[in-house]
């Protein structure tokens, strides 16, 4: 089941933005899917997983699909049976609504709900 914070819109950080706090992300991070983890309160991170490399590429595809639409892009690690990504705001260094957002569309997309 995918979080509410998939149908909000992905609207990156301005330039100066400070990166989210602890504080400021928590409530986010709890609507996200077990799957997610914040790092050193600087990215979230997630590994998702599939039967094999052609389903963990198609996953990653769509994904990369999705980046492209919303101009926000995670790093994604391609393995055997495995995706592993990693979410940020490069631009401000850090987290930002916008990263959960995309967090919550690519459980949907795993969910198989998009
Ligand atoms: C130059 C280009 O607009 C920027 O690099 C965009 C593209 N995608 C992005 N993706 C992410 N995750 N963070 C950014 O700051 C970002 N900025």
């Amino acid at each position: 089941m995918s979080s509410p914070l998939a149908d909000e819109p992905v609207e990156p950080a301005d330039e100066g933005t400070e990166p989210l706090t602890d504080d400021e992300y928590a409530e986010y991070l709890d609507a996200l899917g077990p799957a997610w983890e914040v790092v050193d309160d600087h990215h979230l991170e997630a590994t998702y997983e599939f039967d094999d490399f052609a389903d963990a590429l198609a996953f990653t595809n769509e994904i990369g699909e999705l980046a492209e639409e919303e101009w926000h892009h995670p790093d994604i690690h391609l393995s055997w049976g495995e995706v592993g990504v990693e979410m940020w705001s490069h631009d401000i260094g850090g987290l930002h609504e916008s990263d959960f957002v995309m967090a919550a569309r690519m459980d949907r997309i795993y969910d198989g709900d998009d």
